[in-house]
């Protein structure tokens, strides 16, 4: 996969000034780094967020997304520096009109991984070559990155990226998304301190 740098400029939010920049990739697609201050030396806080454009976008409680990157944009902004990578990688991996018809199984009675089977997907259709990629776009060998996910923490550092602290990300939590949040424990491996 490569990765082209296509665009920068400032971007405030009420968090802080970023920086937003979008690479992309062979497929088209637009990935997005928002990022503060100056990433080279300690390691930074990073997040490496997939999209969700029902949670990140639309207020959608059944799902943490759109809280884990408010709190992600939140706690870079008061450290001073980081950057969160967001990657197209919609649905898991997919898309967003599949990821609704696992929403309508899930209405009833499927969990998100079952879901996901019935529809003949693997539960998580994602790979890391992406973040990893960009990460070295990035010259990012060495950081703190801000996840529950096991899978994720895995194949970054398989790929030699280091990651020297793990910052748990648990926001968002509501009726709506309890059941989701325990199969992701449960079935996925989420490190959820989940009551
Ligand atoms: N297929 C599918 N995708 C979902 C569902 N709910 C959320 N997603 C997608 O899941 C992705 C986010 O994955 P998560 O498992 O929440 O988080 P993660 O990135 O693996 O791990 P963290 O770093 O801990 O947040 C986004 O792309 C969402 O669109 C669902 O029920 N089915
Ligand atoms: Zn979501």
């Amino acid at each position: 996969m490569t990765l082209q740098r296509i665009a920068e400029s400032k971007l405030p939010t009420p968090f802080a000034e970023f920086r937003i920049t979008v690479f992309q990739s062979d497929d088209g697609k637009e990935h997005v780094v928002v990022s503060l201050g100056e990433l080279a030396g300690e390691p930074p806080l990073i997040r490496i967020h997939s999209e969700c454009l029902t949670g990140d976008a639309l207020f959608s409680l059944r799902c943490d997304c759109g809280a884990q990157l408010n709190a992600a944009l939140q706690k870079i902004a008061e450290d001073g520096r980081g950057a969160v990578l967001y990657l197209r990688q919609e649905g898991r991996g997919i898309g967003l009109g599949n990821k609704i018809r696992a929403y309508a199984l899930q209405d009833k009675g499927a969990d998100t991984v079952e879901a996901n089977h019935q529809l003949g997907f693997p539960a998580d259709a994602r790979e890391y070559g992406l973040a990893i990629d960009l990460l070295k776009e990035l010259d990012l060998c060495h950081i703190r990155l801000m996840t529950n996910n096991p899978r994720k923490l895995d194949a970054l550092e398989q790929a030699g990226v280091t990651i020297v602290e793990r910052v748990p990300l648990e926001s968002g939590r509501n009726p709506h998304n309890e059941s989701y949040l325990a199969t992701k424990a449960a079935k996925l491996g989420h490190l959820l301190g989940l009551p």
